[in-house]
């Protein structure tokens, strides 16, 4: 389903739709697929080098490719190396459509696993199998930051951590890191409100999640709010809204009269879930960012003293979390998707008020969609002061400061 275009969590839903699998087995599913996302690029390699006539890129190519990336995962196994050989097999088996294959699929198997080291060896010779990602975008990576690509690349390969957002508004940092040590769960302060927990959990087991004490927001995002200087009585307007992580922020730190658009509705439907569970409130509509300051359109004409847009982008700063983008991205969607936010930028600047303040963030780290987007637009509108804010925020894993990549420029109207 990836490899058609679907996102990994669509695809899954719909694989579990069909499927009478208990939630234990669910959860090994989403897990194996994630771990495919990081590694498909090196079975794809090793496949290539292992199978004469590899197979056409149908079930089987995948089944193979699913087992070679668990296999290949030395540093950390999901399985033992028998479970994976025999599931894929009797997997194969049980399938008419590819039982003929069960003898090419235990053979190609087993001699990955007698000759792994000199296969891995030479899987990262070539980019794809060194790094996991497509060819286009490891290029594209060196070209933009020389120095930094591999960490960058690295990062993104790594298991992203569960970071929570304190909610102010119900407990403090301190109370709530005592509260998770009184559940035995390991955690340590990473940012203002941001929790990063030592392992990653289920939000059920959360203690007050339901109850809007915190949310999962990574380090990165938490910038945003506090960026916005949000004062008690300003009208802001959260452009780009949905599922509504900084919505909610912006809520926790003033009481402001908020506008939360967005334009896909089902995707509006979370923040209303995201704000019921936090218990705060905010103006949902349903429009497009990039039109309406002409009038006619989801815009009443009363300006706003403060604008988030969090741009629609390629979210290539978030590929941990997210590790099938990689997959589904095409190199011209960069280009496309700074038009059509350059586009919002402009729009949105007629909707402020002077002196007001607009914060441009994204979830990219390409220049195009970031810094290279945040000097055309201060090119193109003469009365856009700009402020200091933190600019290309690269992702890393570090522990002390672990966050997503994330540009953020702020404006301020003169
Ligand atoms: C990066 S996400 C926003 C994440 C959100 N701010 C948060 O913190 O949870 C970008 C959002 O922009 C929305 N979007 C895309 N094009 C839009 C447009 N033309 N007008 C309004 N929203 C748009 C998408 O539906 C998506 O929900």
């Amino acid at each position: 389903l990836v490899r058609d275009g679907a996102a990994l969590p669509q695809a899954l839903t719909q694989v579990f739709a069909q499927s009478a699998a208990p939630a234990p087995t669910r959860g090994a599913i989403q897990d194996i697929a994630y771990r495919t996302m990081r590694g498909v690029g090196r079975a794809e390699t090793l496949l290539n080098n292992l199978a004469s006539r590899p197979p056409e890129p149908t079930l089987l190519h995948c089944l193979l490719c699913v087992a070679l990336c668990l296999l290949a995962d030395v540093d950390d196994p999901a399985y033992e190396n028998f479970t994976v050989v025999n599931q894929a097999v009797t997997a194969v088996d049980s399938d008419p459509q590819m039982a003929h294959a069960k003898g090419m699929v235990n053979a190609v198997l087993r001699r990955f696993l007698r000759e792994r080291e000199a296969l891995m060896a030479s899987a990262v010779k070539t980019p794809l199998g060194m790094w996991n990602y497509p060819v286009w975008w490891i290029d594209r990576m060196k070209a933009a930051y020389p120095q930094q690509w591999q960490a960058i690349l690295t990062a993104g390969n790594a298991p992203p951590p569960l970071t929570l957002r304190v909610n102010r508004r119900k407990t403090g940092v301190a109370d709530y890191l005592q509260s998770l040590s009184t559940h035995g769960i390991g955690a340590r302060q990473i940012g203002a409100d941001a929790i990063r927990l030592d392992n990653a959990l289920p939000v059920a087991q959360i203690p007050g999640f339901e109850d809007g004490l915190a949310s999962v927001q990574d380090a990165g995002a938490q910038l945003a709010a506090p960026l916005l200087d949000v004062q008690d009585g300003m009208r802001v307007l959260d452009a780009c809204a949905a599922p509504g992580g900084k919505t909610g922020h912006i809520l926790e730190i003033a009481d402001v009269d908020l506008t939360a658009l967005d334009n896909n509705a089902k995707r509006l439907q979370r923040i209303t879930q995201n704000l019921e569970r936090l218990q705060l409130q905010a103006t949902l509509l349903q429009g497009d960012a990039s039109t309406g300051s002409a009038g006619g359109g989801w815009w009443d004409g009363l300006p706003f003293d403060r604008i988030l847009a969090d741009v629609p982008c390629t979210a290539s700063g978030i590929v941990r979390r997210h590790p099938d983008i990689r997959w589904l991205r095409r190199k011209t969607d960069t280009e496309q998707l700074a038009t059509l936010s350059a586009k919002i930028l402009d729009n949105l600047w007629q909707m402020l008020r002077p002196d007001g303040k607009l914060l441009l963030v994204t979830c990219s780290v390409w220049p195009q969609e970031s810094e290279a987007q945040a000097v055309a637009f201060a090119a193109r509108n003469a009365n856009a002061r700009r402020l200091p804010a933190p600019g290309q925020l690269l992702p890393t894993a570090d522990t002390e400061h672990d966050h997503d990549g994330l540009f953020y420029a702020l404006f301020q109207k003169c």
